[in-house]
């Protein structure tokens, strides 16, 4: 089984560390490993993550990189940092990484292909973070300045295209938007905010709205989803609709078929994804004359295949996914539509 990864990512002061900590209160003593990019005051962020008497953060395995921006340092910080990860046992169940504000996430996913990475974990998404005051304010982050002097003390930086532009890349590279401090803006004001951010969002890609970072540990990670330990556990004649209690999500298991060609379920997946404001997808599939399981798991349009171990003689052949979406939104979560969709590839 590959270890998940999440990338959070968002400007100086969005909400990175208030989303990580709520995350780490919220995951039930699931073994986590994070690493966080920071620079300037040494030692701030992994203190809040820390000192915040939570029991869950005390056994969560902390690493920082303190040398400048992670994209720019990707090879002398990133890839040792994951090697000490991987080394230690138990194993974590996922592991986060906070970048730097400044930082383009795209060359940290792409550090996720080199071979001593690409076996043993996988990008389960990018989580990007903006706050949503500054953004109506058109200035991006809530302190410019302070931006622009972090920006000027790290001789690493080889990107100095303008605050907007990176903006843009953070957003172009998310698989789910959080927009923070909702506190902040007026209920009125958010649809001009998501139509400030919605153009760079890649189709499928999930917005949400969160004040402190709060926002649902089973979206963001996929933790307690329950395909790890319950799904395979569920018996093959299991009903679909299965609902979990979290109020501003809906969910189903949509129970799928030994198949022939993952790679047809993955492209019908990304199109449902689309369609219906699917945020998460995450579950196994059993392919027709294939020993092993087929894990999937899907964060907006980034969807991630690989096969992970033998089905056991006790154990049904048939698929299952958990298919999780917002309440109430305009394509909602329409779970005929969805499995027609999915298994017979028909239009909704
Ligand atoms: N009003 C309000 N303040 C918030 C919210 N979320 C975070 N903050 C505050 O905003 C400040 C920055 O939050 P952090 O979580 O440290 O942001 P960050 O992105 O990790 O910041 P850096 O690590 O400095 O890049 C802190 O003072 C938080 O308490 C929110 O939803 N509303």
């Amino acid at each position: 089984m590959k270890i998940p990864a999440t990338i959070v990512t968002g400007f100086l002061g969005a909400g990175k560390t208030s989303l990580i900590r709520h995350l780490l209160a919220n995951v039930r003593g699931r073994p986590l490993a994070l690493i966080i990019n920071e620079f300037g005051d040494i030692g701030a962020d992994r203190e809040i993550i820390k000192g915040c008497g939570i029991a869950e953060c005390d056994e969560t395995d902390v690493i920082e990189l303190a040398n400048g921006c992670i994209c720019c340092t990707v090879a002398d910080d990133f890839l040792p940092a994951m090697r000490q990860i991987l080394a230690r046992e138990p194993k974590p169940d996922h592991i986060i990484i906070e970048t730097s504000g400044l930082a383009l996430p795209k060359p940290l996913v792409k550090a996720f292909a080199w071979p001593a990475v690409r076996n043993a974990v996988t990008v389960d998404g990018v989580v990007v973070l903006a706050d949503a005051a500054a953004v109506l304010a058109g200035r991006f982050a809530h302190d410019p300045a302070a931006l622009a002097d972090q920006r000027a003390a790290d001789p690493s930086l080889d990107h100095d295209s303008p605050l907007e532009e990176l903006f843009e890349e953070q957003l172009l590279c998310g698989d789910l938007v959080v927009l923070n401090k909702q506190d902040q803006v007026g209920a009125g004001d958010r649809p001009a905010i998501e139509a400030l951010v919605r153009p760079y969002l890649r189709p499928g890609v999930g917005l949400l709205w969160a004040e402190g970072g709060k926002i649902d540990p089973v979206v963001a990670l996929g933790l307690g989803i329950g395909a790890e330990d319950d799904l395979e556990s569920r018996p093959s004649h299991h009903d679909d609709g299965q609902d979990h209690d979290h109020d501003e999500f809906d969910s189903f298991v949509l129970q799928v078929p030994s198949i022939a060609d993952p790679a047809l379920i993955e492209t019908r997946l990304k199109v449902a994804i689309a369609r219906f404001d699917i945020l998460r997808v995450k579950g196994f599939l059993a392919v027709d004359g294939r020993p092993l399981r087929h894990v999937v798991q899907a964060v907006g349009q980034r969807l991630e295949r690989y096969y992970d171990r033998p089905w056991r003689p006790d154990e049904a052949r048939q698929g299952g996914l958990v298919v999780i979406g917002q309440r109430g939104t305009a394509g909602g979560l329409d779970r005929a539509s969805i499995a027609r969709m999915v298994l017979d590839g028909l239009p909704a």
